[in-house]
């Protein structure tokens, strides 16, 4: 397995009340090129702060985090960002939000346009290209983000549960929008979801992990065929492993001797 990512004995502690926190305590983690993963796990557990760190917003206190066998030292434009609220720009266009990452790189006019129109169609953005993001809904914009953090050709997405403030029916054909994306663009992929279903989903692998020190409590390979469909979803494999899941996020206990 050629790892995209590896977390090695990644720790964060933040200072709370003049008291050490350990959000994240020796974290192992590694990413396959081109793999599909989703972090799940209670509130709290440190997520966030994980993907924040692969991403370059948040330094470890302890280890480090590889991306192409080199240490992250600050954001990069081979991983890209996801986060919940969509962040495009108000007064840009879906085009010109799309277009922005490239514009900053340099990309030369026609091939931007070429690029942009490419991942707008792909996303399904095509009759949008030239409204604004208030003219969308929800599912519309969090699309643009998705086509525009692709635009520039990361190798790497990291997304913070991006389909959160959706409503459930919009969730789920966000999930096989970005899985046919992801079947077309292979790129490797973290993602974090408090949605056990969608963990299961979307991904090749889910790690559950744990809080008070947030660490990977458990990782489950999700053995299921590409596409996946309906008929995925509905099947008794999707249930059990649905349920292992499940069991490993809620029912886990306190590791010994852990005060925070
Ligand atoms: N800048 C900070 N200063 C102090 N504590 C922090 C900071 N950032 C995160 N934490 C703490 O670290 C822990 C992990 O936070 P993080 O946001 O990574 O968790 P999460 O699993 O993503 O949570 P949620 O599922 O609720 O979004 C939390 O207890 C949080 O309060």
């Amino acid at each position: 397995m050629t790892e995209k990512i590896s977390f090695r004995s990644t720790s964060r502690t933040f200072e709370v009340g003049g008291k050490p926190f350990h959000a994240l305590q020796n974290v192992d983690l590694d990413i396959a090129d081109c793999e599909f993963v989703t972090v799940v796990g209670p509130s709290g557990c440190g997520k966030s702060t994980l993907l924040n760190i692969a991403a370059g917003l948040v330094e470890p206190t302890g280890g480090e985090v590889l991306v192409d066998s080199r240490p992250v030292r600050g954001p990069g434009p081979e991983r890209g960002v996801i986060f919940q609220q969509y962040a495009l720009f108000p007064w840009l266009t879906v085009r010109q939000n799309v277009e922005f990452g490239l514009q900053i790189a340099k990309v030369g006019r026609a091939e931007r346009r070429r690029r942009a129109q490419h991942f707008i169609d792909l996303v399904g953005l095509t009759d949008f290209a030239d409204a604004l993001p208030r003219m969308l809904s929800g599912g519309m914009r969090q699309r643009c983000a998705i086509a525009r953090a692709y635009a520039v050709d990361p190798g790497v997405l990291l997304m913070d549960e991006p389909f959160g403030a959706l409503d459930a029916l919009t969730r789920v054909q966000m999930q096989d929008q970005l899985l046919a994306t992801w079947g077309s663009e292979r790129r490797t992929v973290m993602f974090i979801t408090h949605d056990v279903d969608e963990a299961v989903y979307l991904a090749n692998r889910v790690v559950v992990m744990a809080a008070r020190p947030g660490r990977v409590h458990e990782v489950i390979d999700v053995d299921l065929p590409y596409p996946r469909t309906e008929a995925v979803r509905l099947s008794p494999e999707f249930s059990r492993i649905r349920n292992r899941v499940w069991r490993a996020v809620y029912h886990q206990t306190p590791q010994e001797g852990a005060s925070q």
